[in-house]
């Protein structure tokens, strides 16, 4: 079929659909395009079902701690087959939700099929569709990388497509992959009993970037998890029993292990090598993404002019999360509808979270960005360890620790990094602060409750505020 539309929007995930009700919101009448499930990456492969496993494993993770406060709570049984059958029921709530959500949206929004551009303002898709539109939205988010060598694992390779999938919890998995992915899957299959090794190339746990932190995430992770980090992978073949790696290890001694499975965690790769972005005459940075504003959504032309093409979501290459797509589909849904004008709309502060125990988090600027730069003088450093913080062990969590950093003339907070109990808190915490732009002795006038993890923050703050141009 030929159809006319004001804006295609290619991908129905988190920033479609946000682009999506922000356009129609602007008085346009959007054509979705997707060529998958409904539901999004986020609620079917992402962020949910892995959160919905990550609360089992801390479920069991307390009453394996449990002891320790004399509470016994007796033989502790991991049901497998519970847990995922668990994490299923309520991971297909959230996409139900979804579902259900586009369609209430009138007739002719949405377009199966998979897109590719013919020219500038025209597509097609692979049912012979063709699609004439006025302005485009690339949502098409990203897919797991997977190395060539981990395709040797055959049909017991994993990614997150098919892991959260598994009737049952395995006896042992491979993890490739010591990022965001990586962590916060393999720490959680290894609570709720399964044998977990992380692969890895270099010796970089997750996002943070403070080397303070970085050394106390290695100390505390490798109690726990068999990190192989620094590895050399020699070869992975599927054997009758599962998937067999021989490696060298960080001091290269050969290895031979046999696991059930292997989950690859090792990146994303953009989707956009699937659409023909030749034809849409865009310009391409080093990584062939196409160069957008991400303050308007809007992509560049060859000749360097402003497209009628946007971009948002994963696709961007900008900051890869759920809410970062959510911002960013409505900006480009909305300018979109203003095109050729656009509206510039300043981002938020830049909030990274890893779900992992202890939990680790980014707010604002991160180390490399203030501390790996010309001007570092100019930055003070402020530090808490949670190992003594009064709260943090009435509560058994004391691991990790807190960086903040500020500017040394004016004490504003720039940016802060935590490895530690309740990051997911007291980062957001941070953020708002930053966003604020207030400096440490305001914070410091903020009332803290006693005992509270909150405390911990303080002390970071007042180790800062005693350092500010000495
Ligand atoms: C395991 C995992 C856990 C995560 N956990 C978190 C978390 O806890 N917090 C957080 O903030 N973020 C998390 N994320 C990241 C978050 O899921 C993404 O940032 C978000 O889903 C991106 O949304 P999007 O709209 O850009 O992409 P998607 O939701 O992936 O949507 C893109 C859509 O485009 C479609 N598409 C692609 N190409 C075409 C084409 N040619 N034609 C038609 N349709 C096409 C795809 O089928 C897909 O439906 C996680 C990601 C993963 C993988
Ligand atoms: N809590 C959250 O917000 C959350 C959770 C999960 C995912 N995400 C999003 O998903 C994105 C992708 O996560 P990810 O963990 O896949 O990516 P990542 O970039 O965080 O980590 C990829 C890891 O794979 C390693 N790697 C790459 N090639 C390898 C190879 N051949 N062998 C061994 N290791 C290899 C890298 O060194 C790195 O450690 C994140 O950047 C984030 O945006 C967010």
């Amino acid at each position: 079929m030929q159809y006319q539309t004001d804006l295609a929007i290619i991908g129905a995930g988190t920033a479609g659909m946000s682009a999506y009700k922000a356009a129609r919101k602007a008085g346009l009448q959007p054509l979705l395009i997707e060529n998958g499930p409904l539901g999004t990456t986020c609620a079917r492969v992402g962020c949910m079902p892995s959160k919905l496993l990550i609360a089992a494993a801390d479920a069991a993770h307390q009453l394996q701690q449990a002891p320790e406060l004399g509470i016994h709570p007796g033989t502790i049984q991991v049901d497998g087959t519970a847990v995922m059958q668990r994490l299923r029921k309520e991971r297909d709530r959230f996409v139900q939700g979804v579902v259900r959500e586009v369609e209430g949206w009138p007739d002719n929004s949405l377009l199966q099929g998979s897109v590719q551009f013919v020219s500038p303002n025209r597509l097609k898709t692979d049912r012979g569709d063709q699609i004439e539109a006025r302005t485009i939205l690339l949502a098409t988010g990203t897919r797991p990388n997977i190395p060539s060598q981990l395709l040797n694992a055959g049909d017991r390779l994993l990614t997150n497509e098919q892991v959260f999938e598994l009737p049952t919890l395995p006896r042992s998995l491979a993890v490739f992959g010591a990022g965001v992915i990586g962590l916060e899957l393999g720490q959680a299959m290894q609570r709720l009993g399964v044998e977990v090794s992380l692969f890895a190339r270099t010796r970089q746990l997750g996002p943070l970037q403070d080397p303070a932190l970085q050394a106390s995430a290695l100390a505390t992770f490798e109690e726990t998890l068999d990190l192989q980090l620094g590895s050399e992978v020699k070869t992975i073949s599927r054997t009758p029993a599962g998937v067999t790696i021989s490696y060298l290890n960080a001091n290269g001694q050969p290895q031979t292990k046999t696991f059930d499975y292997l989950l690859a965690a090792t990146g994303r790769q953009s989707n956009l090598d699937r659409v023909q972005l030749e034809a849409a005459n865009l310009l391409l940075d080093r990584r062939g993404l196409p160069v957008s504003n991400p303050l308007t959504a809007q992509c560049t032309n060859l000749d360097g002019s402003p497209s009628h093409i946007f971009i948002a979501g994963d696709a961007a290459g900008y900051r890869p999360l759920l809410h970062e797509a959510n911002d960013e589909g409505h900006l480009a849904g909305r300018n979109a509808a203003l095109w050729p004008k656009v509206e510039s709309r300043p981002r938020r502060t830049p909030l990274t979270l890893v779900f992992t125990d202890p939990q680790m988090a980014i707010a604002g600027n991160s180390y490399n960005q203030l501390l790996n730069q010309p001007g570092k003088q100019q930055i003070v450093i402020g530090e808490a360890d949670f190992s003594n913080q009064g709260r943090a062990r009435v509560m058994q969590v004391n691991k990790g620790r807190l960086s903040v950093y500020a500017d040394n003339n004016s004490g504003i907070l720039l940016g802060a990094e935590m490895l530690g109990p309740a990051a997911e808190h007291l980062g957001h915490l941070l953020a708002w602060s930053i966003q604020q732009q207030l400096t440490l002795e305001q914070l410091l006038q903020q009332p803290f409750y006693h005992p509270t993890l909150e405390e911990g923050l303080r002390t970071a703050l007042r180790s800062a505020a005693a350092r500010i141009r000495q």
